[in-house]
């Protein structure tokens, strides 16, 4: 499967400028290199303007369900929607939509864990499920947005369900850089899947972020990155084979205990 990720800059507070940069691109990066799949960073129609949710968040995911939608049928691509602020039955959440190339919503996720750093708890709503598998082009595979990489459970879940494929969606801060790379290749290594990540760039409010994409894959190397501080297209193909075959070569699976394990409340 061939994947490019757009590490963007996002125009703070201007959904309509960011869906034309977005909409530019896609058409440019199916033109050159055709992909079978696209990545987009989290809350890339507005940034983290979670101040102004009434005037520029979604209502019911439109007009982002569209956007995609329309995208997705007419480049023929699979679209991993980054995530967007989206009003839901009066609450905000930040929802991440996943479209086949056929224009078909495969996948939604409203983000679970919300970022204390940011005060995400003063302006959004914690989704009502955490991350399940979907499938694109017969791969299992999941999506989680950015804080949701710090808790290693849920991950987990989506391993057990048979992905094969992590993405993650983010707009993860500078301050942390080590974090995001650490926790990714951790993440792959622990649950032998290919992570797929796509990090915004640039800065809003103070706060830097660091780019970083990345592509790592279920031994834990690392195959593609990108910088700190430029808008890039990363491109990488996914073996699914690699997935298999170390799965076979340290089985972990088979090797848990369940019955020993505590269970959470
Ligand atoms: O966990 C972190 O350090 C960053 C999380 C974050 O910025 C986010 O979820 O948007």
């Amino acid at each position: 499967m061939k994947y490019s990720i757009y590490q963007m800059d996002i125009v703070p507070g201007n959904p309509s400028e960011n869906r034309r940069k977005v909409q530019e691109w896609m058409e440019e990066e199916v033109r050159n290199s055709n992909p079978d799949t696209i990545v987009l960073p989290e809350l890339w129609t507005t940034a983290y303007t979670l101040d102004s949710l009434e005037q520029y968040a979604d209502q019911n995911g439109e007009p982002s369900k569209s956007f995609l939608r329309e995208l997705a049928k007419k480049l023929n691509v699979n679209i991993i929607g980054g995530s967007v602020t989206n009003k839901v039955d009066g609450k905000f959440y930040n929802s991440s939509f996943v479209y086949n190339r056929s224009g078909e919503l495969v996948y939604e996720y409203d983000k679970v864990h919300l970022v204390p750093m940011l005060n995400e708890h003063n302006f959004l709503s914690v989704g009502k499920a955490v991350p399940e598998v979907f499938e694109l082009e017969g791969v299992k595979m999941g999506v989680i947005i950015c804080y949701d990489l710090r808790f290693p459970e849920v991950i987990r879940s989506l391993a057990l369900e048979g992905a094969q494929v992590l993405h993650i969606v983010a707009e993860w801060p500078s301050a942390r850089t080590s974090h995001w790379r650490y926790l990714q290749i951790a993440r792959a290594i622990e649950n032998q899947m290919y992570v797929v990540s796509c990090n915004r760039i640039g800065s809003y409010d103070g706060v830097s972020f660091c780019g970083n994409s990345m592509v790592i894959n279920p031994w834990g190397d690392i195959l593609l990155e990108g910088s700190e501080s430029n808008e890039e297209s990363l491109r990488v193909s996914l073996d699914l084979e690699k997935v298999i075959q170390v799965r076979n070569d340290v089985p972990i699976f088979s090797s848990r205990v369940p019955h020993l394990y505590k269970k959470e409340n």
